[in-house]
């Protein structure tokens, strides 16, 4: 059957995700009483989105998932991904989601443009377009069975404006891409183009036209691989939603659709749009926030436990797997060369050479000209940074915009509020020096390694566990226990056993550790010494 209009719509639920509505004569579609004869859905996506309609969506149920608990006990991998959510529940956020994603899951063949502004406040600083141009391939060489066809750099002045570029280079642009009808989308390396501009560009060169917010954000779908990511990155997405929607809906209000109540409704197509987007986001972080709760709840069973934890950060593949792989032995660790491997935040036993426990907390890498919308999703999985007692960041030293990617970190780690303090104590490390001929020490702070080779890294150790003792405020000191007693053994559980001296004909040792004042004030009380 037809609807009413006898045209076919879907378009808008295809776009947005939300009740089929007919854009042409605003009613709602009962799936199934009627068929969309052109749509931009696939019957999977039909059906998928059937599927979200007819079931309740997210009920929340509680679980234990001790698994983690033990992972911190053992000092061994912990991987964060909590039970207290649903599969399906999540599945169902993020795949509606992925109706909603303007890429799809075809492959590409991709014209990279970079606009370069060679003049004023908005040209870069630290970079070159040739740099810039590269990583924009290399994100898009991120992206499986997608490949750069063509590449191309163009000056122009003001990149704010819908076209981009001035009349001339949009002219050779066009015709470069209509000269090359194998391209399917053309990825302009800005930080986000507007839904108009977007549009406008889309119907001048009738392929799809994406930018660094879209195809991060692709790259961020393809790589989620734990609950709490899948839910960032839908969070992530509802703005993009939010922005086109108020763009179709001018452009339906062109041909008078967009304001018209739909039958019986008493609400705008407009109105209902933004109901359901904004339902859809308030179900999201109301998911996200039962997650944070978890978190928190694991971060301070860490705390009582009193394992030093250390974050990990750094520009995105500049080396933070291999190099918690390297200082933990961890093997199931799989760094790869890729932007963005790492999205979901997973914490790794090691030991310093005192013998003290620490945990490492591998993080999602940062890229430059990101959107903060972008990073603000992932904030419930960065807030264990700011709850940290050291922040080690590695630079990639081989990069040749190694000193932009540092800039990069810096804001956005202040962005992220993180404690002065913990600011102030970062160990940076200049991974990859392997790669470098010649390394010279420019930095005299930072500790060089290879995360790789496995070079630098008792130095970094070191390092490592001399900025723990200071920031946690424990104590090196040598006690002397009776070995009678339960004290070289309690010292054992409740904290760093560096060296045990016995003295055979006392009976007793001096044992030195590491130990938190609270621990100590324990101990004191428990074995009352003095
Ligand atoms: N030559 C050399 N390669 C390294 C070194 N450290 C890491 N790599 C390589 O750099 C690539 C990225 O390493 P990862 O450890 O995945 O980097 P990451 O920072 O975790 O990346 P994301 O999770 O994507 O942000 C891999 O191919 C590693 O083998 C090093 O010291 N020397
Ligand atoms: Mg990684």
């Amino acid at each position: 059957m037809l609807p009413p209009c006898l045209k076919t719509c879907f378009v808008f639920s295809a776009q947005f995700g939300t009740s089929p509505v007919c854009t042409c004569c605003c009613s709602y579609a009962r799936l199934g009483h009627w068929t969309p004869v052109v749509s931009s859905l696939s019957s999977t996506g039909l059906l998928n989105l059937n599927r979200t309609f007819s079931s309740t969506v997210c009920k929340l149920k509680r679980k234990k998932h001790s698994a983690e608990e033990e992972g911190v006990q053992g000092g061994a991998d912990v991987h964060e991904d909590f039970d207290i959510l649903e599969d399906s529940e999540v599945e169902e956020l993020f795949q509606q989601q992925h109706i909603l994603t303007k890429v799809g899951s075809e492959d590409h063949r991709v014209l990279v443009v970079h606009p370069d502004v060679k003049w004023g406040s908005k040209k870069p600083q630290l970079t070159t377009a040739e740099l810039m141009m590269a990583e924009a391939v290399g994100l898009v060489n991120t992206l499986q069975n997608w490949t750069v066809l063509d590449k191309v750099i163009l000056s122009t002045k003001a990149p704010d404006r819908r076209t981009i570029f001035g009349k001339g280079n949009f002219k050779i642009l066009t015709e470069r891409i209509k000269g090359k009808p194998q391209i399917t989308a053309v990825f302009v390396n800005v930080e986000r183009l507007s839904p108009a501009s977007e549009r406008e560009l889309e119907e001048a060169w009738g392929v799809k036209v994406l930018d660094r917010y879209s195809v991060v954000l692709h790259i961020f779908r393809c790589n989620a691989r734990t609950k709490e990511a899948k839910l960032q990155i839908s969070l992530a997405e509802i703005p993009l939603l939010r922005s086109r929607l108020k763009d179709e809906v001018a452009k339906l209000d062109q041909q008078g659709g967009g304001s018209r109540y739909i039958m019986g409704s008493g609400e705008t197509f407009m109105e209902v749009q933004q109901r359901l987007l904004k339902e859809r986001e308030l179900k999201i972080r109301s998911a996200l926030e039962k997650l944070r709760k978890k978190r928190q709840l694991l971060r301070s069973q860490r705390k009582s436990r009193e394992f030093p934890v250390v974050s990990v950060m750094g520009y995105t593949n500049c080396g933070k797997t291999t190099l918690i792989k390297a200082l933990t032995g961890d093997v199931k660790l799989q760094p790869r060369d890729q932007l963005f491997a790492t999205l979901d935040v997973t914490v790794h036993g090691g030991q310093l050479p005192s013998r003290m426990t620490v945990l490492y907390v591998d993080t999602i890498g940062f890229l430059s000209q990101l959107p903060h919308q972008l990073i603000d999703s992932f904030s419930a999985t960065l807030e264990d940074v700011a709850h940290s007692d050291l922040i080690v960041h590695v630079r990639d030293i081989s990069h040749p915009e190694t000193l932009n990617q540092k800039v990069n970190v810096l804001n956005v780690l202040k962005n992220l509020q993180i404690p002065e303090c913990l600011m102030n104590s970062i160990v940076e490390v200049h991974n990859k020096i392997d790669l470098v001929d010649n390394y010279e020490q420019s930095e005299p702070d930072a500790v060089p390694v290879s995360a790789l080779k496995e070079q630098g890294l008792e130095e970094l150790k070191q390092r490592i566990e001399a900025a723990i003792v200071k920031s946690t405020g424990k104590h090196i000191l040598t006690v002397k226990v009776e070995l009678s007693s339960a004290q070289l053994s309690w010292l054992y559980k409740e904290a760093t056993v560096q060296e045990v001296d016995v003295v055979a004909d006392e009976g007793t040792a001096l044992v030195k550790v590491i130990i938190s004042n609270a621990a100590y004030g324990r101990y004191r009380k428990l074995f009352q010494t003095n």
